[in-house]
């Protein structure tokens, strides 16, 4: 990586995150491809639940890598139980992975498919570990709920955010943004698959469940632009870099077995 910070570029993308990151090469890596005919429908997952009632966003944030958008994760107001999981996990942040154009941009595929943007809602295990840092590093640290974002009518929810995101141009900056529930950025069915994998940027901590839901939400085209005017560059640097194309590749499954929640 030529001394330089990770990213999606050439010189410092996925495939050269091992260099720092060996785990990259691990046994149990994200994204992967789902493929729905492969995959075990287990009649005792039970649904998972989504208790985002009370929960309120702090601020959204442009770290260089996505557009993140955090909560305050001091007490148990809003988390997702059940489904795979043994415990209750707390949202932290949610953020985003995204293409250039058209339908690329989601980390998990399925069945090779691709989606325009992947959703990724993240928690961790409140009732294990004390901070979400020595989750983060635990093999049942994080539960990250993954949404699919496929092109077509505009989304009523995400307006909010794509109008927030003038605020966070450049790498580095941060901006209030109060009192956004992201329960209106999930679909109808909460049908999910699930699996044991890592986080899909450096350090890669192979210590997330994943929970992948099968139903797309949609967004329009021009939501998804309101992404690509976001710059992996802060404001001082002089190359202006549009943020696009932030995400991994499908790694290998490695004998893992994904479990559906639906027949
Ligand atoms: N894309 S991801 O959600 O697997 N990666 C993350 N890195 C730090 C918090 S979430
Ligand atoms: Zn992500």
């Amino acid at each position: 990586m030529t001394g330089r910070h990770w990213g999606y570029g050439e010189e410092n993308g996925p495939d050269a995150w091992h260099k720092n990151y060996p785990i990259a090469h691990g046994n149990r890596q994200s994204p992967i491809d789902i493929v729905p005919e492969d995959t075990v429908y287990d009649a005792s997952l039970p649904p998972i639940f989504v208790s985002y009632d009370h929960c309120n966003s702090i601020n959204i944030c442009n770290n260089g890598h996505s557009v993140t958008v955090e909560f305050d994760d001091t007490d148990d107001k809003t988390v997702i139980r059940a489904g795979p999981l043994d415990n209750a996990y707390r949202l932290k942040q949610f953020h985003f992975h995204w293409g250039g154009k058209g339908s690329q941009g989601s980390e998990h595929t399925v069945r090779g498919k691709t989606y325009a943007s992947e959703l990724h809602l993240v928690h961790w295990n409140a009732d294990k570990y004390k901070t979400f840092g020595e989750a983060a590093a635990a093999p049942d640290g994080l539960a990250v709920l993954g949404v699919f974002l496929e092109i077509g009518d505009e989304h009523r929810g995400l307006h909010k955010i794509t109008d927030a995101l003038y605020m966070v141009k450049f790498k580095g900056r941060v901006a209030d943004f109060k009192g956004f529930n992201p329960k209106c950025l999930l679909p109808n069915s909460l049908h999910f698959w699930t699996y044991p994998g890592s986080l899909t940027t450096p350090p890669l901590h192979e210590s997330v469940t994943w929970i992948v839901l099968k139903e797309p939400i949609i967004v329009s085209e021009k939501q998804m632009g309101k992404f690509r005017m976001l710059l992996f560059s802060g404001e001082e640097e002089e190359s202006r870099k549009c943020m696009e194309n932030n995400f991994r590749p499908p790694q290998p499954l490695k004998g893992r077995k994904v479990l559906a929640s639906f027949d």
